[in-house]
């Protein structure tokens, strides 16, 4: 059987045992013998030993989970069952996972080392991918190291802005900024709001040393493409009469970048999805940031997860083991949502970038084939940095009535060296897990925790280009698994395209009010009251 015709997990024999399982261990309606955290611990001196899994980068502590040996046990059986090891053979090595599109996910050949005698050992496409790495580190380089411009202004949204934000935020005290190495100045803006587009150009920019990325894989975004606009309307306002040098595009379609007249095209695959391009050429302000061995070593570290996704066996693959953990969250304890607090200050843009890369991937209802999915898919991702978090909804994760999943991500070596902060931050992320685990009995209601919640935690050695690069590729691997067992199409995004069309009519709407009565009373009226104003 191919990983096309996989059963999907609800047609398994494992899925029914999973549900006996998680019925009479994990249900209320199991009474005093539900599972619990706090005696499982104190029957089981080798469950944290048993229940922890180190990865490339990555040490990750399982063990404060509700989950025993019997249901992972179920857990790796319908994993086997649904063909996940064939189905991540067959992504791995670019088949067309991407049915609805017709295309393979092109991601992990991104990350591919180049071979000893530098060139690749590889099929066309690989060869190819590299190709345009290279191009782009040669130009990053020379951004970075030259004097033509003091400010890059990288245009981009979803994916081609979450990524790079997010990686040049998280290794900031190993970029420009922060090394007092030369180089021009990063700015980032995504939303069609003119705010942040203005609020940039009021930066102090020199016109005439700017250079703005237009990044868009489709080179078709409203947003994007509306702050293209505005960008090159400003240089011409502030006297840059030839715009071209100043505007680079990277895309999967350079023939739409230069017809809007931009100087330079960088280019990657159209394999490559939008909320996994932060390896292709949408890396390159990080790669100006960083330079080009900091951006390499970034892909090192994702490619060592891959191999750790390919080669480990399913009981000790981390991306495995936390993808199955959040079917089994999902469909079998019915948590509906999860929560990501990094205890880092530099993820503090990881849980939107999880959003979209978990939220778009799998949030759906119809299966690969077309199907109606039988089970609830994509849970909510939601999440801040620690201890911000703390002072804010953490009270409802102690003491509300949903069953919350937490992931903390704590990192062993600060990159500052300011005294006591770095281990009270570690303190508070540990006392949480703790908290959450252990609850407090107290004769006041109010003063009660139930406890037996449940958390995960990642354990960083540093946040360095390699450790982020493995971060991020987990959780890509992760999101792979459990989108293959719910039988989804994890690399499509149709639901976003519906709102982009209607909002082609509204604004035609805006110009013309004959045109309100195509529209619902509701969005009519609303629109005229703005119109007021
Ligand atoms: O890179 P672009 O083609 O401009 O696309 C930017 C983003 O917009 C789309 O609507 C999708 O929701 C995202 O997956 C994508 O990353």
């Amino acid at each position: 059987m191919s990983w096309r015709d996989r059963p999907r997990c609800d047609e398994t024999p494992a899925w029914a045992l999973l549900q006996a399982h998680a019925q009479h261990h994990f249900s209320a309606a199991a009474g005093g013998d539900a599972f619990d955290l706090r005696r499982v611990f104190a029957d089981d001196a080798r469950r944290f030993d048993d229940f922890s899994a180190p990865a490339p980068h990555i040490f990750a502590d399982l063990s404060k989970n509700l989950l025993d040996r019997d249901a992972r046990a179920l857990l790796v059986q319908l994993a086997r069952e649904c063909r996940l090891p064939e189905h991540c053979a067959a992504m791995l090595a670019g088949a067309p996972v991407n049915g609805t599109e017709g295309r393979a996910a092109l991601h992990p050949l991104l990350r591919l080392p180049d071979s000893g005698d530098g060139k690749r050992d590889a099929s066309q496409i690989a060869r190819s991918t590299s190709a345009d790495r290279q191009e782009m580190l040669i130009f990053s380089e020379r951004i970075r190291n030259g004097d033509a411009f003091k400010d890059v202004v990288h245009i981009g949204i979803g994916g081609s802005d979450l990524g790079p934000r997010l990686a040049v935020q998280a290794l900031a005290p190993h970029t420009l900024e922060c090394t007092g190495a030369r180089g021009p100045r990063l700015h980032f803006v995504a939303n069609m709001d003119g705010h942040e587009l203005d609020g940039v150009l009021a930066r102090g920019l020199d016109a005439a040393r700017t250079l703005f990325v237009i990044a868009s894989k489709s080179f078709g975004t409203a947003e994007t493409l509306l702050n293209a606009r505005s960008a090159t309307a400003w240089l011409r306002a502030q006297g840059v009469r030839d715009v071209a040098p100043h505007l680079v595009a990277v895309t999967a379609r350079p023939d739409v970048a230069r017809a809007f007249g931009v100087g330079r095209c960088l280019q990657f695959a159209d394999g490559v999805g939008g909320r996994y391009s932060l390896w292709s050429a949408i890396g390159l302000p990080l790669a100006i940031a960083l330079g080009a061995d900091g951006f390499r070593a970034l892909l090192a570290g994702a490619h060592a997860m891959d191999r750790h996704f390919a080669d480990a066996p399913l009981e000790s693959n981390l991306p495995v083991q936390l993808g199955l953990l959040d079917v089994w969250y999902r469909n079998f304890l019915n948590a509906s949502s999860r929560c990501v607090a990094p205890y880092h200050h530099g993820l503090r843009r990881l849980p939107a970038y999880l959003q979209q890369l978990e939220m778009e991937s799998n949030g759906k209802s119809v299966d690969a084939r077309g199907r109606p999915l039988a089970v609830a898919s994509a849970p909510v991702i939601w999440g801040e940095p620690g201890t911000n978090a703390q002072h804010a909804f953490f009270q409802m994760l102690h003491q509300g009535s949903d069953l919350v999943p937490v992931e903390f991500i704590v990192v062993s070596q600060p990159a500052h060296a300011l005294a006591g902060h770095h281990q009270a931050l570690i303190a508070n992320a540990l006392a949480q897990s703790r908290a959450l685990m252990l609850g407090q009995v107290h004769v006041q209601p109010h003063l009660r925790f139930a406890g037996n919640r449940p958390s995960t935690t990642l354990l960083l050695d540093e946040l360095s280009p390699a450790s982020l690069g493995a971060l991020l590729a987990l959780y890509e691997h992760r999101t792979f698994v459990a989108g293959s067992l719910w039988g989804l199409n994890s690399f499509d995004q149709w639901g976003v395209e519906l709102g982009k069309r209607l909002a082609t009519g509204i604004e035609a709407a805006w110009q013309h009010p004959t045109a309100d009565a195509s529209l619902d009373p509701s969005s009519a009226g609303l629109l005229a009251r703005l119109r007021r104003h």
